[in-house]
């Protein structure tokens, strides 16, 4: 395949020249597999024989291109959790201040409360939740209206148990999402959500899918290229993306830019170490704030390497197939 036919194929990959510059005009009959020389090793396409892969140094210019774009265009600065009370009643110890830039991932045991301090976040707690924690935006406590008006939320929620209820098909979904956005090129951007969906979900959907009948994974990987790719939030709250059969690291990429705050409920080794730090929730309550370390990030890399292997495997139990443990082990 040549650039030019990618080009073809994905419209909207034409965005991400004009944000680097490039003019792909200049090399649209070379083969795909020279992108790479082009833009460098770390955005390297692969071809397989009927499709696409796409490698992560691609995401991450997806990402890139995207997030230069979209300039600094974030309105939240930073975001505080005020102390609040654990399960026994006590207080927590210290206030958390979230910046933008910055992904936290919460760890803790099951049922301690990390998606209880997720939905705090979600709803500008103003100590009227169980855990009684206030939060504070850009240093100041949100007015009702803002709490409580559904217009510019600022805030992005992707959980595990994510239903629709609405009786559309996928592109009728993303077309009136994007026409409520007021974008230009509306089918152009619902045919980019479309595509870096597919490329997320563990088995691809049509545009003719309705929406209600999307798997757990499906609509999962719909709403994090729907998130990332059109929604304006600069916060974005994500709780628990291990299971949902999407490919959480690419996910997990195209999420964050640098212009936002970014908060990861996860139990993931390696979803927590990609994240600048961790908060620890024990009992209700937030426990620690451990910043990822030098050490840590090293073995970020090898342990991508294991969890990529681990999701062949896992794959070829979905197929039905045989396990062939020959790249495993080695
Ligand atoms: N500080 C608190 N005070 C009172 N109740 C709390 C507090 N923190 C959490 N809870 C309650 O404890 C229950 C379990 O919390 P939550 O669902 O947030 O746990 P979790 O860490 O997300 O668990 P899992 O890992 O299983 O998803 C919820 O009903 C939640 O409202």
């Amino acid at each position: 395949m040549t650039i030019n036919e990618l080009r073809k194929m994905m419209p909207w990959i034409e965005d991400y020249f004009s944000a680097f510059a490039i003019d792909p005009a200049q090399f649209g009959s070379r083969k795909l597999e020279e992108l790479g020389s082009i833009l460098g090793e770390d955005y390297f396409i692969e071809m397989g024989s009927s499709s696409l892969a796409f490698t992560d140094g691609f995401f991450l210019f997806i990402e890139q291109a995207r997030a230069l774009q979209q300039g600094s265009g974030s309105t939240v600065e930073s975001l505080t959790v005020l102390p609040g009370r654990n399960k026994n009643g006590e207080n927590e110890a210290f206030s958390v201040n979230l910046k933008k830039g910055e992904v936290t991932a919460i760890v803790g045991p099951t049922g301690s409360g990390k998606s209880r301090l997720l939905a705090d976040i979600e709803s500008l707690a103003q100590e009227d939740t169980p855990t009684g924690r206030k939060i504070l935006v850009n240093g100041r406590a949100p007015g009702d209206e803002e709490r409580f008006s559904t217009e510019g939320r600022f805030i992005a929620q992707l959980s595990q148990n994510m239903n629709f209820v609405m009786d559309l098909s996928v592109e009728e979904f993303l077309t009136m999402h994007a026409e409520s956005r007021m974008v230009d090129e509306v089918s152009r951007i619902v045919q980019k959500i479309y595509d870096t969906a597919n490329i997320l979900a563990g088995e691809p959907f049509s545009r003719e899918t309705p929406v209600t009948e999307l798997s757990g994974g499906q609509s999962r990987a719909l709403m994090i290229a729907d998130t990332a790719l059109l929604s304006p939030a600069s916060v974005v709250l994500i709780d628990e993306i291990e299971n949902a059969g999407v490919d959480k690291v690419r996910s997990l990429k195209l999420l964050v830019s640098n212009n936002k705050i970014v908060l990861i409920s996860t139990h993931d080794p390696l979803l927590a170490l990609s994240a600048d730090q961790r908060l620890v929730i024990q009992n209700g309550g937030i426990s620690k704030l451990i910043k990822t370390t030098l050490n840590e990030k090293k073995y970020l890399k090898s342990l991508e390497k294991i969890d990529r292997k681990l999701t062949l495997l896992r794959n070829q139990l979905r197929m039905g197939k045989e396990i062939d443990f020959s790249d495993f082990l080695v």
